[in-house]
């Protein structure tokens, strides 16, 4: 069941017409539906229910990171999964207990490692000798013990987009996976660390599940050459990816195949498994909610020019993603046009070409799959403000974030005294 769905005409997002959060919130807006939220969380934990033991799920933040998601995932038992100490922040504010935090990430600073230590975070993913070393150090020093897993590449190609590739050998992220016994003994030396696992990654909107199994059956050669060698493996944490449908119709691996394929390559390894799903939880639940400006004549098709802009959703500006885009009453006449916004460059675009609802000066319409890497990526290009977000449940609906004026975006600036 779609809570975004067409109701006398109109779109809703669950009980609520999308034209009332327009009129009384204003655009662009990101609407998200906490019912589909909900069943998200619940479906991804129901497809690992053939895993031999319960799994920890762990949000991905970055995702996805207002604190109205993390509240609501946080009730739904997922911990989270943070890059950054204001990420780790948010968590905590949102009362996700530090216990079921996993702090991943290739640039830890001092201070942030120091900041998960100072939470009693779940679980650290180191992703270099050197950073376990300083993690070591740090933990010494205060007297604590970090519970860590070692992040390994498995160079794996996961053919989803260049930028958003994390498992190829010449990428940043992780340490070779061959080289893993060996910093593993190193690093579970250290006083400081509980090493306990390991950690894989390898993108993100994967649309097939093989390069995933590549990915945990090195892992699985990994764990029995690091339990011959002596070493004790209580965790293994296998990362997010699972990508979901941009595109009406198009059909991607459901969290249930998944599951199977998890619980299917896992048997036997006597581990707690760890996820960090985001944009399978968060993608769909959520639209950009925008209204056209105004439809200006191109020299093939005309340009429809909408209130939302890349600073808003940069997908499609940074990875040619598609985004559905539908009107939100719709008539019934199509149109071929092509989709812009205001900004000032021509990577202001968010599809050429596209066949869609007819649409006028002052319609709304929205952009789909827009709650996950959405709002969480804008900016304030042009000097545009950012975004504010909406969450709806029921009939009812919340302002979860305010947009944020360009005004108060000034205020945070000021001329030196130099200049004056
Ligand atoms: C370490 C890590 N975990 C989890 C995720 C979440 O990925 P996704 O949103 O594709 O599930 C990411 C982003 O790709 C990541 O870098
Ligand atoms: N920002 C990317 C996903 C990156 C995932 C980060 N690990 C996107 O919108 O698709």
């Amino acid at each position: 069941m779609d809570h975004f769905h067409i109701h006398g005409g109109e779109l809703y997002a669950e009980d609520v017409p999308l034209s009332r959060i327009a009129q009384e919130v204003g655009t662009p807006v990101y609407v998200y539906s906490r019912a589909t939220f909900e069943r998200h969380a619940r479906v991804f934990r129901e497809g690992l229910s053939g895993l031999e033991r319960p799994p920890h799920l762990a949000f991905a933040v970055k995702s996805n990171p207002n604190l109205a998601v993390l509240r609501l995932l946080g009730r739904e038992g997922y911990g989270a999964d943070v890059v950054s100490g204001g990420e780790l922040a948010r968590a905590l504010l949102a009362g996700m207990p530090a216990h079921d935090i996993v702090f991943s990430g290739v640039g830890k600073t001092d201070t942030e490692l120091a900041q998960g230590l100072d939470a009693g975070i779940g679980q650290f993913n180191i992703e270099s000798s050197e950073e376990g070393r300083e993690l070591a150090a740090i933990a010494a020093a205060r007297g604590q013990v970090a519970r860590c897993a070692l992040r390994v590449n498995p160079d794996v190609d996961a053919g989803t987009h260049d930028k958003i590739s994390t498992g190829k050998a010449d990428n940043k992220f992780g340490v070779p996976i061959d080289r893993a016994p060996e910093l593993f003994a190193e690093l579970s030396a250290l006083p400081g660390l509980d090493l306990r696992g390991l950690a894989v990654h390898i993108g993100s909107q994967l649309s097939e599940l093989a390069p995933l199994e590549a990915a945990f059956a090195k892992l699985a050669d990994s764990l029995r050459t690091l339990r011959g060698g002596g070493h004790t493996i209580s965790h293994m944490d296998l990362g997010g990816g699972l990508g979901v449908p941009y595109r009406k119709g198009e059909v991607l691996p459901s969290p249930a195949e998944y599951g199977e394929m998890v619980a299917r390559v896992t048997k036997g390894w006597d581990v707690t498994l760890m996820f960090e799903p985001g944009r399978v939880i968060a993608g769909n639940a959520g639209v950009l909610l925008t209204r056209v400006i105004r439809v200006k004549r191109g020299l093939n098709d005309p340009f429809v020019i909408v209130d939302a802009a890349m600073n808003d959703l940069a997908r499609p500006a940074l990875y040619g993603a598609w985004h559905d885009f539908d009107a939100v009453k719709p008539s019934g006449e199509r149109m071929t046009a092509n989709i812009v916004g205001p900004i000032c460059e021509t990577g202001d675009t968010f599809a050429m070409g596209r066949e869609t609802d007819a649409l006028v000066s002052g319609d709304l319409a929205v952009f789909r799959t827009a709650g996950a890497y959405g709002a969480t990526m804008a900016s304030s290009y042009n000097s545009r403000g950012f975004v504010a977000e909406v969450m709806v449940d029921g009939s009812d609906f919340a302002v979860v974030a305010d947009r944020i004026l360009p005004g108060a975006i000034a205020d945070a600036e000021r001329v030196p005294d130099f200049l004056a």
